[in-house]
């Protein structure tokens, strides 16, 4: 046997779906259910933005507006997940893999370090999207109607495909979250309980 069999292996749980269709709620009663830690990568990059002193604050911010998606390097996420801790029981890694940018960078940095477990996929439809982002209350400089058009744009045509990739693989588990929220709660608990957390 080669390598190190001590080192622990992050459990992971990727979750996705359009902006404004629940992943940062869900994570949030997850997390507090099942004592994982939850790393957004957008929260992430927003921490990043207002670090003074940053030298890719601005960069971030162009994209955020954009609703493009920042170059994986700067979008750390093994960093965070280091940072935590070993005593996590696993993590809730939201907003990330976004692109094939994103894919290609974790699996350089991770492969062999976590046990990828599903990838939660949240649907809804684009109206209440919308309407949730735009009500949202959060002052974020993305949530407004043009930058949401540019947002749904990438999540459809760079997002989608990511998550067919892990469907390939039978990974992901799909919960209709354009309903009220103790419903889609319900479903995401029960992924969570069926995965063995
Ligand atoms: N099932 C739901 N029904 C109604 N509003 C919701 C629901 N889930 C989340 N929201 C609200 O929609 C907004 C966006 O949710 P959020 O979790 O930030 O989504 P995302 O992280 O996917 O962009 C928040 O204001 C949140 O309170
Ligand atoms: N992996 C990621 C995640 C987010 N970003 C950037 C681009 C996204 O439009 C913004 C906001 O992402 P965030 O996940 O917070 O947005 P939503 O929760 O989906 O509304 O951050 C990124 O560049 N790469
Ligand atoms: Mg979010």
């Amino acid at each position: 046997m080669t390598g190190d069999s001590s080192q622990k292996l992050f459990k992971v749980v990727f979750i996705l779906g359009p902006p404004g269709s629940g992943k940062g709620t869900c994570c949030h009663a997850i997390q507090k259910n099942h004592g994982l830690i939850h790393l957004s990568a957008g929260d992430l990059l927003r921490e990043e933005r207002q670090r003074e002193g940053s030298e890719v604050g601005a960069l971030i911010e162009a994209h955020i507006r954009n609703g493009t998606i920042v170059p994986v390097e700067i979008t750390c996420m093994f960093q965070a997940m280091r940072a935590a801790g070993d005593s996590a029981k696993g993590f809730l890694v939201d907003g990330f893999p976004r692109n094939q940018d994103n894919l290609d960078g974790w699996k350089r940095q991770m492969s062999g370090k976590v046990d990828e477990k599903f990838v939660l996929f949240l649907t809804c439809p684009t109206d209440d999207c919308i309407k949730r982002c735009l009500n949202r209350g959060e002052g974020r400089s993305d949530d407004n109607e043009e930058s949401f058009r540019k947002r749904i744009d990438t999540y459809n045509s760079q997002t989608l495909p990511i998550v067919e990739f892990y469907k390939k693989q039978g990974l992901v588990r799909e919960v209709n979250s354009g309903r009220p929220i103790e419903q889609v709660l319900e479903d995401v608990e029960r992924v969570f309980t069926e995965a063995g957390f």
